[in-house]
């Protein structure tokens, strides 16, 4: 069984599609409470965690608890899940949560494969680019909690390791899986060395994952994720999935939240807003208190049509997004709208509703923990990477956990009325 660590709740059911998609079966857990009893029989099992942006020492404490758990329900090979645009501080924590994986599970040498060619993020000579543009040109440069200003990823990870950083670039990566294994050899010659990988499209990921497929740790993102369980799949002899399970859209009442300020996330609240759902901006500067904050929303959506698919968020530009950081602080800002988004979510559920699509990785990570959910059906991708989870239970509740950037302009707009 492989295990994977997924440093968000978006990106781990990123991951949950991309294994899946290549014929393994997929299991996913939001929480490791109350998982004594819990046996799991899958390819892959995937722990969500929301560890991208908190303090180094606890990523590590809750990334060695889920390599724990996972272990104990038999994996063997561990799949370290982070953003495909690399997001983390300076100070961490992609580093330290390796290091801490690596040495417990006395890897020789670990590749760095964030790469997502799906998703339009490809690594060419170190630089990482998303779309037409180097990361650090590109709308991560502006992120609330991870701004990304260096597209060289050897020396953002050496920032955030002592471990020896070295680059397999993408002359080497063409020529093919012999060849990568041999370079990859050579190149950790020194124990314990981290070797980030070139990767333009999914050829090289397939590449790559063979090259790598019995490596007790990898880590990069969904095209990994892929290329490396393809290389799984072949050979267990599994099939791709071409029908996931479905999940029903009848009878839903629909809210979307949205608590991200990526690029594509502005776009799309754009479209709910042209398309004419209510919507309602949370105000952390007015209203800083979470309880309070939430109360008014929640007050403000009992005003509301439920059949109109209302939308309330926090999305705003980034000369905005600054002012609001200038006042309360960037970590203060995200802690008074991520707890009122999770409060808001409780009270909506209260309130009947039972579809909830959340854009922003951090945001989906607090909603889906205030609302108690451990884990859910992966169905089908509402888009690529971003598929409906249904959660198990007397009431089940259908979520969609959006990426920031994630999406076409209109995937909120459709997600919100999808009958
Ligand atoms: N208007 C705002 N002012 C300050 N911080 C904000 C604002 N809106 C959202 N945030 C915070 O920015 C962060 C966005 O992260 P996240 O939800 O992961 O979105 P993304 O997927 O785009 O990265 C969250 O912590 C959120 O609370
Ligand atoms: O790898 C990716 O790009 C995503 O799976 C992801 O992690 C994006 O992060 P958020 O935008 O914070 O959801």
């Amino acid at each position: 069984m492989i295990g994977a660590i997924a440093d968000d709740f978006t990106g781990a059911t990123d991951i949950a599609v991309a294994f899946r998609r290549v014929g393994l079966s997929v299991g996913i857990r939001f929480s490791l409470e109350d998982v004594s009893e819990e046996r799991h029989h899958e390819d892959v099992v995937i722990v969500a965690l929301k560890t991208r942006t908190i303090a180094p020492s606890d990523a590590v404490a809750q990334s060695m608890d889920a390599l724990d758990w996972l272990r104990e329900q038999g994996a063997t090979q561990i799949f370290f899940k982070y953003c495909s645009t690399f997001d983390s501080r300076a100070d961490g924590n992609i580093g330290p949560v390796a290091d801490a994986l690596g040495r417990a599970l006395a890897a020789t040498r670990v590749v760095f494969v964030p790469a997502s060619p799906r998703h339009l993020r490809t690594q060419y000579m170190g630089h990482l680019y998303v779309d037409q543009k180097l990361l650090s040109d590109s709308s991560m440069r502006d992120h609330p909690l991870t701004p990304m200003t260096d597209s060289f990823l050897p020396r953002v990870l050496a920032h955030q390791t002592a471990h020896p950083v070295a680059l397999l670039d993408h002359r080497d990566v063409a020529r093919g899986v012999e060849n990568v294994s041999q370079r990859l050899a050579e190149t950790a010659h020194e124990a314990g060395t981290y070797v980030v990988v070139d990767a333009i499209d999914d050829a090289d990921l397939l590449t790559i994952g063979a090259a790598c497929v019995d490596d007790i740790l990898v880590t990069g993102a969904a095209g990994l994720a892929e290329g490396w369980g393809a290389a799984h799949a072949a050979r267990a002899g599994a099939r791709p999935d071409a029908s996931p399970a479905g999940s029903s859209h009848e009878g839903f009442t629909s809210v979307v939240l949205a608590g991200s300020c990526s690029a594509r996330t502005l776009e799309q609240v754009a479209h709910m807003m042209q398309k004419g759902h209510p919507a309602l901006q949370l105000d952390a500067i007015t209203y800083p208190d979470p309880a309070e904050l939430s109360d008014r929303a929640l007050a403000w959506y009992g005003q509301q049509d439920p059949a109109s698919a209302p939308l309330i968020y926090s999305t705003m530009p980034a000369e905005e997004l600054h002012h609001v950081q200038d006042v309360l602080g960037a970590e203060g800002a995200s802690r008074i709208l991520e707890g009122a988004m999770g409060r808001i979510a409780s009270g909506l559920v209260e309130r009947g509703v039972n579809r909830l699509i959340v854009a922003g990785g951090e945001t989906s990570g607090s909603v889906t923990t205030a609302l108690g959910v451990v884990g859910g059906a992966v169905g089908p991708e509402a888009a690529p990477g971003v598929p409906w989870i249904v959660t198990a239970g007397p009431r089940p509740l259908t979520l969609l956990l959006k990426s920031g950037n994630f999406g076409d302009p209109l995937l909120l707009t459709r997600a919100a009325t999808s009958v």
